[in-house]
This record gives C-alpha cells, sequence and structure tokens, in this order.
C-alpha cells in the first residue's frame, strides 16, 4: 500500500532549494515568478495587495518585479517577518477589520492586482478541505472588487473538485479574461490550480449572491424524478454527510461489485462504502455471477474489494481500472466511446494546460518573433543603405532622379560599376556633404586595405552606414544652423580655412592676406588639377610633402615644434634643427627670436623650474633685444626662417606683431614676463588632459560638441582682465574697414570734382569773349550746381512674392534702392501717404 508522507523528502525538491539558494521564503515564490511569467502583471502594477501572504515570499517577488516606489501590501493570519519595501499586517481576510486595515494603508489608491494563495488549514476530509478553500478564494476576490482597480488583475489558488466551475463562473461575470493554469513549480499530486482573472470590470454594483458562498457554491435542485428510468435503473440511495442515512444504523456499508461496474461515481462508492461483496443471493444477480468468473476479476482485486478503507491510491487505481475493463467487456459505456460518440455530454471540465508545455510554446513563438523583427530590422538598414547610396550617386552626377528606386544591387553592391564604399572610405564621403574635402593621394594610395571590394569592407558596412548617416544628419543639422546664424557662418569659414580665432591683429593686412591666400588656394588649385593623376578626383592644395617615415603633415608640424628637439628617434629634419641650435657661431643678423614665451622657454632651467632675480632680468633684457639668453650663453629659437608668415607677422619697424587680445593671454604674458611662471611651466600646462585625448576617427558632430567644453581653464588675474578690456574698447571705438572706405572713397570723390570745377573756372577765367560780370556770374552758379546736393533716390519697397519669395540678396527685376517688405508694411505706408496727401488738400 503507498502510503503518502507529508514531510517527505519528496517535497525537498528543485523549488525548495533554488528557493533556499535565492533567498526566498517559500518555494511558492516560483509560482508567481512562473505566473507573472507568463502574464507579465507584476511590471505593469504600481499598488499589490497579497492575501494570505505569508510567510512572504511572493511580496519578496513583487517587490523585485514591481517598479520602484510601488505599494505592496501583505496580509496573513500568521505574521509576517518585515520585508524591505513591503507593508504587512496579520489579520483575517474574512473579516471586517481587515477590510479598514486594508483601506488604511492603501489611502485613496486602487490595488492594480490582488494576489491569493490562501490555503485554510487543509488535513481535513478532501472535501471540506476543497470547499473551504474554495470559499476562501471567493472571500478574497469579495475583498479584491472593493480595492481593484478597473482592468485590474487578480490571481488566486484554487482546488479543483466540484465548486470549481461554480468559481470560475463568477470569475468569468466580473473579469474579461479569466484563465486557469498550472505553474511547473506546482507538485504534479497537489489539485492546486491558478485562476488568473485580468481585465477587472468594475461595476458599480455587484449582486451580493455573486460572493455569497452560499448561494455561489449551492448544488443545484434535482430535476424532477423520471420515474419510467428508475424502473429499470433503480435509484440509488443519496448519502446524507450528516448523521446516518435513515433506515441504514450500521457504519459498515457493503454493495455488490456488479454495481460499483454499473455506476457513473465510482469514486463516491469507493469514498463511502466498505466493502463491494460478490455474494450472490438465491434467485441469484446474473451480472454478478459473471464478474466472479471474469478472469479480470483477480485474487488481488477480491481482497481489495474486501476492505475498501484499508486501500491506498494504488490500490484504489487497479480497482478503477479494473471497472473499465468489465465494463468494456459488459459493452457499458466507458469514458472512450462516450467521448468520441456525444462529446456534448461531457461534464463542463476547465482545460487546465501543462504550463512548462505552454511555457516552452510561449519561448518558441517568442524566438520566431524575434527573427522575424531581426530580419525586417536587416532588410530596412539594406533599404536605407541603397537609397543613400542613390543619393551619393545623385550628386555625383551618376544617375538621374528617375533611377531611384529602380536598382536592385545598388551603386555599391558587389556588382555595382564603382565601388562607391572604397572611394567614400577615402574620403569623397566628404563631396556627397557639400563639402569640399580632401584626399592625400599618397594616403589613399599607401592603405592597401582600402582595396575595392574587399571583403572587411562588406563587414564594416552596418557600421559605416550608421556612422554615415549620422554624419550626414550632423552636416544637415549645421547647414540648417548656419543659415540662420551669421556667426555660426563665419566661424565655420574660419574653420575650414584653418583660421581659427587667435586674436585681433592691429591692422587689416590680416585680412588682405587671408583674401590673397585664397586667390592663391583658387589658382594652385586650378592649376594642379592636370598634374594629377587620372584616378583623383580631388587634390591636397598643401604641396609640404610628407614625411618619409610616413608621418601625415599635422604629425610632422606637430614634432617638429621645439619641445621635441633632442628627442631620440625623431627624423632627420628635426635633428637637424637640433644641430642647428647647438651651432655657437651665429650671426646675429640671421637669428629671428621668438616672442616673450620662447624667450622665457628657454629661461627654465634652474633645477626647481623658478628662475633667479639674474635670470629673469637676463629673460627681460633678451626679450627686449629680440634675444633669448639664458646662463650666459645664447639660445636660438628659430634660424633664418623665411617663411611668408613669419615675415608677415614683423612690423615694418622689425619687431614682431603679436597683439594680445585674451585675458588669459595676458594674464601669461604678465606671469611671465615678471616671472611668476617659466616657460618650463607654460609648457607642463600645455599637457593637460585635454591635450592628450585621442580624438583620431571620432565623429565631427561629437568633436565639434566636446570641443565646446572640452578646454582648459585657464586662470585669470583682474589686471589682466582690464588690460584686455581697455583694449577691447579702444578697437570697438574704431570705425569698422567698410565705413573707412567709404569715407575715403567720399573724400576722393570730393577731391576730383573740385578738381574738374577748378579746371572750369580756370578755362572761364581764360575766356576772352566774356565780359568779367559774365564770368563771375557763370563761375558762382557752377560752385551753386556743384554744391547742391543730388536728391537722394527715393527707396522702393519690394513684397518679396512669388518668384522673389525667401530670395537672399537684390530681387529679380528690381533696380535701384530697394528695402524688402511685408504686403502688410507696403499697405500701411500707402494708407498713410493717402491721408497725409488728403489732409494737404484740405
Ligand atoms: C500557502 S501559504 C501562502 C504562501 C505565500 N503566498 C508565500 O508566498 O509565502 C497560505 C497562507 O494562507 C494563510 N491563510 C489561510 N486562511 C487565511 C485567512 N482566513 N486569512 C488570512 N490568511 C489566511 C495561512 O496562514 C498561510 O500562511
Amino acid at each position: 500500500m503507498a502510503i503518502q508522507k507529508k514531510h517527505g523528502k519528496g517535497r525537498l525538491d528543485k523549488w525548495y532549494k533554488l528557493a533556499k539558494e535565492k533567498g526566498y521564503r517559500a518555494r511558492a515564490a516560483f509560482k508567481l515568478i512562473q505566473l507573472n511569467k507568463k502574464y507579465g502583471f507584476l511590471e505593469q502594477s504600481k499598488v499589490l495587495l497579497d492575501l494570505c501572504a505569508a510567510p512572504g515570499s511572493w511580496c519578496q517577488v513583487a517587490a523585485e518585479t514591481m517598479p520602484v516606489n510601488s505599494i505592496i501590501v501583505g496580509v496573513d493570519l500568521s505574521p509576517i517577518k518585515p520585508i524591505a519595501k513591503v507593508i504587512t499586517f496579520q489579520s483575517d481576510i474574512t473579516t471586517e477589520k481587515c477590510r479598514s486595515t486594508i483601506r488604511h494603508h492603501l489611502k485613496t489608491w486602487k490595488a492594480d492586482t490582488v494576489l491569493h494563495d490562501g490555503a485554510p488549514n487543509v488535513g481535513t476530509a478532501w472535501v471540506q478541505d476543497s470547499y473551504n478553500q474554495a470559499e476562501l478564494a471567493l472571500q478574497a476576490m469579495k475583498l479584491a472588487t472593493d480595492f481593484l482597480i478597473e482592468g485590474g488583475t487578480f490571481v488566486t489558488k484554487v482546488f479543483r473538485s466540484k465548486d470549481y466551475n461554480s468559481l470560475l463562473w463568477v470569475f468569468n461575470q466580473l473579469f474579461t479574461k479569466v484563465e486557469a493554469t498550472k505553474p511547473p513549480s506546482s507538485r504534479n499530486v497537489s489539485a492546486e490550480i491558478f485562476v488568473v482573472c485580468r481585465g477587472f470590470k468594475a461595476p458599480k454594483h455587484i449582486d451580493p449572491r455573486f460572493l455569497d458562498p452560499k448561494s455561489v457554491f449551492a448544488e443545484l435542485k434535482d430535476a424532477t424524478p423520471n420515474n419510467e428510468a428508475k424502473v429499470f435503473k433503480p435509484e440509488v440511495k443519496k448519502r446524507k454527510r450528516d448523521g446516518y442515512e435513515e433506515g441504514d444504523y450500521t457504519q459498515f456499508k457493503e454493495l455488490p461489485a456488479s454495481e460499483f461496474i454499473q455506476t457513473t461515481d465510482p469514486i463516491a462508492i469507493l469514498g463511502s462504502y466498505n466493502k463491494l461483496s460478490f455474494f450472490q443471493e438465491g434467485n441469484g444477480d446474473v451480472a454478478l455471477a459473471a464478474l466472479d468468473k471474469l478472469p479480470e476479476t483477480t485474487t488481488e482485486i477480491r481482497e481489495g474489494c474486501q476492505d475498501l478503507k484499508v486501500l491506498g491510491r494504488k490500490d484504489f487505481k487497479a480497482l478503477l481500472k479494473w471497472r473499465l475493463k468489465v465494463r468494456e467487456i459488459f459493452g457499458f459505456p466507458t469514458k472512450k466511446s462516450t467521448a468520441a460518440a456525444k462529446p456534448e455530454l461531457e461534464e463542463e471540465v476547465a482545460e487546465v494546460e501543462d504550463m512548462d508545455e505552454e511555457l516552452r510554446i510561449q519561448e518558441e513563438l517568442q524566438a520566431m518573433k524575434d527573427k522575424e523583427t531581426t530580419r525586417q530590422k536587416k532588410e530596412r538598414r539594406r533599404e536605407n543603405e541603397r537609397k543613400q547610396k542613390e543619393i551619393v550617386r545623385m550628386q555625383l552626377n551618376m544617375a538621374a532622379p528617375m533611377d531611384i528606386g529602380m536598382e536592385q544591387s545598388g551603386p555599391t553592391g558587389r556588382d555595382a560599376m564603382f565601388a562607391l564604399k572604397a572611394v567614400e572610405k577615402a574620403g569623397v564621403n566628404r563631396i556627397s556633404k557639400g563639402k569640399m574635402g580632401m584626399i592625400n593621394s599618397n594616403e589613399a594610395a599607401k592603405e592597401p586595405t582600402v582595396a575595392i571590394g574587399t571583403e572587411d569592407e562588406i563587414s564594416d558596412e552596418d557600421g559605416d552606414d550608421l556612422e554615415r548617416q549620422l554624419d550626414g544628419m550632423y552636416d544637415d543639422y549645421r547647414e540648417r544652423k548656419a543659415a540662420a546664424d551669421a556667426k555660426y557662418r563665419a566661424k565655420k569659414a574660419r574653420t575650414e580655412h584653418h583660421d581659427e580665432w587667435e586674436g585681433v591683429s592691429g591692422d587689416e593686412k590680416d585680412e588682405e592676406k587671408y583674401s590673397d591666400s585664397e586667390e592663391l588656394s583658387e589658382d594652385s588649385d586650378s592649376g594642379s588639377e592636370g598634374d594629377e593623376g587620372p584616378g583623383q578626383l580631388l587634390t591636397d592644395l598643401d604641396d609640404t610633402k610628407e614625411s618619409e617615415d610616413g608621418l601625415s603633415k599635422k604629425a610632422t608640424s606637430f614634432f617638429s615644434r621645439d619641445i621635441f628637439q633632442g628627442i631620440e628617434g625623431l627624423d632627420e629634419e628635426m635633428e637637424d634643427t637640433d644641430e642647428a641650435e647647438e651651432t655657437p657661431e651665429l650671426e646675429n643678423d640671421d637669428i629671428e627670436m621668438e616672442e616673450v614665451d620662447e624667450v622665457d622657454e628657454v629661461s627654465s632651467d634652474s633645477d626647481d623650474g623658478i628662475p633667479t632675480r639674474d635670470q629673469q632680468k637676463a629673460a627681460r633684457a633678451a626679450a627686449k633685444n629680440g634675444l633669448s639668453s639664458y646662463n650666459g650663453k645664447l639660445e636660438v629659437m628659430q634660424k633664418g626662417s623665411d617663411s611668408e608668415w613669419e615675415e608677415e607677422k614683423r612690423l615694418p619697424n622689425g619687431q614682431l606683431d603679436i597683439d594680445i587680445i585674451t585675458a588669459e593671454a595676458m594674464t601669461l604674458a604678465q606671469q611671465l614676463a615678471s616671472g611668476q611662471k617659466t616657460a618650463a611651466d607654460a609648457i607642463d600646462d600645455g599637457f593637460n588632459k585635454h591635450a592628450l585625448r585621442d580624438r583620431d576617427g571620432l565623429p565631427e558632430w561629437f568633436l565639434d560638441d566636446e570641443g565646446r567644453h572640452d578646454k582648459p581653464q585657464k586662470p585669470i588675474t583682474k589686471a589682466a582682465a582690464l588690460a584686455i578690456r581697455d583694449k577691447l574698447r579702444a578697437l570697438n571705438a574704431r570705425p569698422i574697414k567698410k565705413v573707412r572706405e567709404a569715407r575715403a572713397r567720399k573724400k576722393f570723390k570730393a577731391a576730383q570734382r573740385l578738381e574738374k570745377l577748378k579746371k572750369k573756372s580756370d578755362m572761364l577765367a581764360d575766356d576772352e569773349g566774356m565780359t568779367e560780370k559774365e564770368k563771375a556770374d557763370s563761375i558762382s552758379k557752377m560752385l551753386t550746381k556743384a554744391a547742391k546736393k543730388k536728391p537722394r533716390k527715393e527707396m522702393r519697397l519690394v513684397v518679396a512674392k512669388g518668384i522673389n519669395r525667401g530670395i537672399k540678396g537684390r530681387p529679380k527685376g528690381v533696380k535701384g534702392r530697394y528695402k524688402i517688405v511685408d504686403s502688410r508694411m507696403k499697405k500701411d505706408m500707402r494708407g498713410l501717404k493717402r491721408a497725409a496727401s488728403r489732409v494737404k488738400k484740405r
């Protein structure tokens, strides 16, 4: 006989161990985890009520799954040890006190989810246990209806029993979706299942009978008795749970085994009778006799039938199996045949799918969905890429707009005529962004990895594409911004000409130089075009050669700075410079010294980096003379430099033309001059986190944004700030170049007119045919005429509409002075004029 131990080792299954491992207070935690995995109600809840929560594992799960700052209230008959972020109290969920305590905790909030895992004291008769469970579930639901929000979720545990369907019916009246499920962590031997009710209808009024256990679980009255049927199939007396049945005053009950075969409720017989007998009376029961003789009626079966009260689960199973076999032999309808013949007569039983299987299916579905999404994404990306390529082709005049969307593989696909990707990588992509980019032909030639159509390139496509799109978007943004912002345009122009704002020079020489250099670059551009190889699309305007060790021009110019002089491993050119520096016999005429900072640079060789008083004096004197000395020996910064820059930076008197216009520069200059700072300090300051940041390969939009804040904060002194302020004030007080030019033009024209007048009056004076008076009159007339100001041409007001809408500069068809106004303003002006003329007429 199989006896199930309540506390057997079988209960300490994997969920038990896992719960211990994860720190949950009960294995039940996994039931909620699995239910939530399937229905996902916890993540969407902000307020949760856990009825029958002890020891609290469901509260633990809720607290770690629900959004932060959610409200969780747990109640149980037993005390619950405190749980972080959970309110718990001890109460009976069927009482009014419990209801008011919950109300007190929730205040005006409504619960998104109500959980109920209550189990009344089980261990009495099964029927009673299940009834109590159903009743408790109904009580829990009653409480839930008070606190649930519309659309909320109620999860409850129920036992599969005869009351189950009644419960389900009630749930269905109050919720839009009701599903029963058994999580994998719920033991198979347990009759518990979980009902998840979603979409609370929140009716204004609920019929109290829905929530009254007496009404809900009331047994249906018997239908009108079928007396005819009773003749053929005598009625089995109904058992009474309380007390003895009428006329039956013994506790021992026996039933012919044939009746067990014929009955439709074999379980009830096995549960309520003591013995199934094979004893045949005189006139005999044919069915019983046949049963007795059947080979299926084995000795084991007979023994089992002798005392039903001592049988175990296995023995009951054997008896039930035997009954089914005999029914088949006797030709009684079995479950199988009935199901095949009349499925509609089957008792209504809620289908409870195994959740393992469900989860598996769900996971499979999810995987399929993910796959599909990935595929769609890929397709979308390809499509975008193709369009982008077509746009590039259009910009390069390689395709007409009509071609867009017609090609399958795109211009840069595998079969494409031009592998634009490779060219793009080499720099031409900048053309597509409407920018004049330059490709260093040598760089392009040196990079074998940019071979057209290589495998690597294709694998990099995704990243490149994204980067390109970002760059493109950033360029669009800049262009939009540029259109609206004059300051930004000026900055862009400076950046593109590598003419970042360093300071304002005293006169307009810079401007002239700037325009000269522009012309120069245009010339060299056109001039060099023909010289490039056939494969070149663009050419570098800078004709300085790259260093032989492969350093870029930028790198070469960086390493050619003085601070790198004397460091081993630098190229020959630099070594040469070093040698030159060390050469002692230098003629003063050939020496060109750099300004103050370089002077101080060499005066910093003292041990502690702070120059002595003498050294400072010497440095100042040297700065005055344009020389740099330190410790009695001469240091040469630049020798015989004939660069244009150097020459232009000098004033006619031979002094360097350097102007300090920022407070930082002024502070540094003052500090250097007064010896508070040495050149070494200045160099050290240059080596900060901003200087050594690796910016290679970073996109422009990122660098632009970073550059706004990624600057060292240089200290400034009050004196320096005041000096700069005064300087800028003086600078601003000067008229701008255009105004000065206009004034000069005016002066020049006036001088010209005067000259003309002079000539005319001389001619008149020499005219012999005129009297003196006539001569005087003519000259005075001429002077009055010359002194008369020409009337200014009237300004035309133009409304920019039609073809002129949004136009910049002179609108088409407009001559003379004009002003663009909106139509309202023009009409108003006309109105004013009309009004003025009316007043005049009166
Ligand atoms: C299976 S346990 C609940 C386990 C809980 N869900 C967890 O995860 O830790 C069932 C609980 O129901 C409680 N219970 C039974 N009847 C109750 C009632 N009328 N009011 C409050 N709690 C009750 C019991 O005290 C018991 O702690």
